[in-house]
Order: structure tokens, then sequence, then C-alpha cells
């Protein structure tokens, strides 16, 4: 970067000035302000329900602010009246973790939604120039790919870069805008984690301003510029680069120091009896998937998007198809055809998209805390509503949930909180094999280890543990073995001191690999 480069890297290009948001009882955002500078990679963190989603809610206009100002290269805008179309005409592109894009369509469509198909005057899409068109944005942003592959052939990453880029065709002129990035980063293997933090890094040099929400600290300190903390609804610190490490973010974030659990939860060894075995599982993207978990162990399942990782959750909570194979738990041969049967036998199942399959969105927290044990709630067929509210008061303190009231709707409360409501609710059955899809995903740091030391009580209590995770270097860390899917079976399997993250990106990455 040259000296002129880093004059203008200086200049804010969005001044975000005391935005203030209330839902009830809950301030959201009390007096939110900081600035965003032109050609930088800013971080904005936070423990769950701090208030980001709503900080990038109100950029976006899909909140209205209840006070506070935006300034978009000099020019003011009332963040109460912020709506969708004054955040783009202000330069505000948004990518979300979902990225809206359409696998089964080709490179060049899928850009073109984004901005509109050119037709001639019979109304027929001139493909070429779309392609054209298509070739030039993805030279722009370095993406590799051909504009008449399917996106869904591409690399993770690269589908994540051909979202951004659809983000910012547009722009009227060069890097003029800020985009938001809202966890790009968290559905992607390791490998393809660098790829994506390297091109967002490179569009920054090139003059972009990025807002970058994540989790994820070790991809703040290696790409952000700067980092904004919130807590609670307020600015905790703006940091610069030079002052961040990892320890002292997680001590901003949290507002206290978190001991690094993750360690003291790595598996004390010594496992008990079989509780599941699979033989020959195939159905769906599975070929051939043979395995046992045992009475203290937590098993990780590591694979790139489409090994299958998810369907083999599924299929042992009844909830995928089984077309072979034989499941027993504890011994005794079992065929699940619907996730009822699976839950009576004491299996629990956290699925990734919690909002969707898990929980019940308008209900309230208690009820959603009660749904996987209501049967304690019910007294001569009569729901105990008090009682249901008690202990769901008593376990939302024990696991930190953080919600208005556990009268509030489920799908009021944060990403983070939502994930600990569903696995709360699954603990509390006292489940014999837990199956956990992405279970800290979008969770912060704080809460992560809390999650993890629920998981590992629940396996030194007699249970076992099936883990997916895309995170390589937490699987390491929290599992006692873990097995490496490809293509619908088993490629490896890795443990005791070779159970390491490098050696799982090595497994995840390397196409001939066998057991
Ligand atoms: N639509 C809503 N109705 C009621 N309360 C809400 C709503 N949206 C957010 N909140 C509350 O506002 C606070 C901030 O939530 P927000 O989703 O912004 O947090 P976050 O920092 O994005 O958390 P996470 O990391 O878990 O995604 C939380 O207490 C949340 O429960």
């Amino acid at each position: 970067m040259d000296a002129g480069t880093e004059a203008v890297g200086a200049q804010p290009v969005l001044r975000i000035l005391g935005v203030e948001k209330t839902f009830g009882a809950t301030v959201a955002l009390g007096g939110v302000s900081f600035d965003l500078a032109r050609g930088s990679v800013h971080a904005l963190l936070g423990g769950n329900g701090s208030g980001k989603s709503t900080m990038i809610k109100i950029l976006a206009g899909v909140y209205h602010a209840d006070a506070g100002e935006l300034e978009l290269q000099g020019a003011r805008l009332d963040a109460r009246a912020m709506t969708p179309a004054r955040a783009h005409a202000a330069g505000l592109r948004f990518v979300h973790q979902q990225q809206s894009t359409f696998p089964e369509m080709t490179v060049a469509e899928n850009l073109a939604i984004g901005h509109g198909f050119d037709t001639d005057g019979l109304s027929r899409i001139r493909w070429r120039a779309l392609r054209r068109r298509a070739r030039e944005i993805l030279d722009r942003y370095g993406i590799d790919a051909d504009p008449r592959t399917e996106l869904g052939r591409l690399s993770p990453a690269s589908q994540a870069m051909v979202a951004i880029a659809r983000a910012l065709q547009d722009q009227d002129g060069e890097h003029e805008g800020v985009l938001v990035l809202d966890e790009p980063t968290a559905s992607l293997p390791a490998g393809e984690v660098e790829l994506l933090l390297s091109a967002i890094k490179r569009y920054a040099a090139a003059g972009q301003a990025i807002l970058f929400v994540t989790h994820r600290l070790e991809e703040v300190l290696r790409a952000a510029d700067r980092a904004t903390v919130l807590r609670d609804g307020q600015v905790v610190t703006t940091v610069e680069r030079a002052q961040m490490d990892h320890g002292s973010l997680v001590e901003l974030i949290m507002g206290r120091r978190v001991e690094q659990a993750l360690t003291e939860i790595h598996p004390v060894g010594g496992r008990g009896q079989v509780v599941m075995r699979a033989q020959g599982l195939a159905g769906g993207p599975i070929q051939e998937v043979s395995f046992a978990a045992s009475a203290g162990e937590i098993v990780g399942l590591a694979g790139l998007l489409g090994s299958g990782r998810s369907s083999v959750l599924r299929m042992l909570f009844g909830a995928g198809p089984v077309e072979a194979g034989a499941i027993e738990l504890d011994g005794r041969s079992v065929r699940f055809t619907q996730p009822r049967q699976a839950m009576a036998a004491g299996v629990a199942y956290t699925p990734e998209d919690r909002l969707s399959e898990a929980a019940f969105a308008d209900m309230s927290v208690a009820e959603n805390l009660g749904i996987a044990t209501t049967g304690r709630y019910f007294r001569r067929g009569r729901l105990r509503h008090r009682a249901e509210r008690r202990d769901a008061r008593a376990l939302a303190e024990a696991y930190h949930v953080k919600a208005a009231s556990v009268e509030a709707p489920f799908s009021s409360m944060s990403g983070g909180n939502q994930q600990k409501v569903v696995l709360a609710r699954w603990m509390r059955r006292d489940p014999r094999l837990l199956l956990l899809d992405e279970p800290t995903q979008g969770v912060d740091v704080g809460s992560r280890a809390e999650i993890w030391q629920l998981v590992r009580g629940a396996v030194e209590a007699g249970a076992a543990a099936i883990v997916v995770s895309s995170d390589m270097e937490e699987l390491p860390r929290v599992c006692d073995r873990v097995l490496v899917l490809r293509d619908g079976r088993i490629a490896a399997e890795v443990g005791g001191a070779e159970l390491t993250e490098e050696r799982l990106n090595h497994l995840l990455l390397t196409p001939e690999v066998t057991r």
C-alpha cells in the first residue's frame, strides 16, 4: 500500500452516531457510535445478544432506530428513517450468512440476479453480453471461475466471493460504499476461510470499507484492521490492529476473563460401553458408514460441505432415509422411521438450522425450553404453566440465556441464545445419545466453553455424543476422536496425539486418503 492510500484509509466513509434501539424492555442498542474508515476491514464483535445484528439491521433499513444518525460519505441520514432502498442508495451492501445464491444456476446468472438480465427488443436474454459482463466482474474480484459453471460446483469460498461480487457489482464509483459481511465464514472449512479472508483483505486494500461481523477471533486477528466491541448494546471500545490479541479481545467481549475452559474439556480417556453402533448405513448421500460411539466420548464428524455429515446425524435420529444398514442403541437393534421414536429411545438432536428445524419460533422461550419434556408439565390433562415458567427461569439462568423474559418469543432472541435454549431443552431429558450439528455456530466465546462443558457433562454421566462441526480448531479440542467423511464414506479416523487442526485440514483437503 502506498502513502496515498494510507492517507485515504484514515477518512471515515461511514459514521454511526448515537444509534439507539429498544425492544420492549430490552435495550438492544444504547447509543452506539463508531466510524468506519475507507480501505479497512472493521470487525464488529460482541457476545450473544450484545446488539451486532440489530446494528446491522438498522444499517440495512430492516429495523428503524429509536434515535441516532448515520453519516455516509458526508451525507447525514436519520437512523430512524432508514429503509432498504435508502441504505442501497447510500452505498451500503450486505452479504449474509445465508447468501441467497442459487447453486443450480450458473455463475453468470447468479451475478445477473443482483443486477438485472439484459434483453433485446424481443425480450430475449442477451446471453453473450451477460457472460462477458460476468467475466469482467469475476476478473475484477479475482475469482477463478468460468461464468458458465454452475455456482454449486465452485468451492465454498468461491461461492461466497461470488455473493460478495454480486453485492458490490453495481456500485456507482469505485469502492464508495460499505460492504457489510455477517459471519461470512461460518460454514466454510479452514482452507476455504483463508481464501475468503485474503479476498476480503484484497478488496479493502483496493479501497473498499468492510464491516465484518464474526465470533471467530482468529479471523479478526488475521484480517481486521480495527475492531469495535459491543457489550449489552454499548460500545466498549474500538481497538486498532496493533492492540489486538486473543486474550484481550475475549475479555473485552465477555467483560470478564474466560478461562481456557476448552482445553480442560479435552477427553480424560477411557471409553465405556458402546451406546450407538451403525453398520453399513446407506441412504441419501451416504454410501457406506460404519462406526460406534461409546459412553463417555464425543465423536466428531468432519467433512466438506456435501460430504454427508449432517445426513448421518439425521439418519440416526430417524429424520433421514435409511436405505441399508443397521443401527444399534445400547446393544438393541433399532429402526427409527420418525424422530419421536428416536426421542423416546433417548436420542437428542440439534440441527444446524435451529430456527426452522429445532425450535418453535413464535412460541415463548419457556415453551421452547419445556417442549422436549412437556409431559412433566401436564397434570390431569392441564398444562402447569407456572411450573413451566419457574423451571424455564432457572434453566435460562443456569445456561446464561439472555432474553427479555421467559415469556418473550423465541424468535426475538439473538442467534447464540437460541442455540443455548435448544441445547438446554434436550439436556434436561438426560439423553443417551446426543447428535449435534454445528452446536457452537454463531455462539460467542464465553458460551462456547459453556456449551462444551454441558456436552462433556452429559457424556461423563454415561451418554455418547456425535458432533458435526466445520471448525477444525474446535474439533480437536473437544472430541475424543474425529471421523472424516468424504463422498458419503468414512475416509479417515483420527484420535490421540494425531488429532490436530493441521491433520484434520490435511485430511479434508487431500483427496486420496485411506483409513
Ligand atoms: N425483534 C426483536 N424483538 C425483541 N427483542 C429483540 C429483537 N431483536 C433483537 N432483540 C434483542 O436485542 C438484543 C440484541 O440482539 P442482537 O440479535 O442484536 O444480538 P447479537 O449481538 O447479534 O447476538 P448473536 O451473537 O447471538 O447473534 C438481544 O437481547 C435480543 O434478544
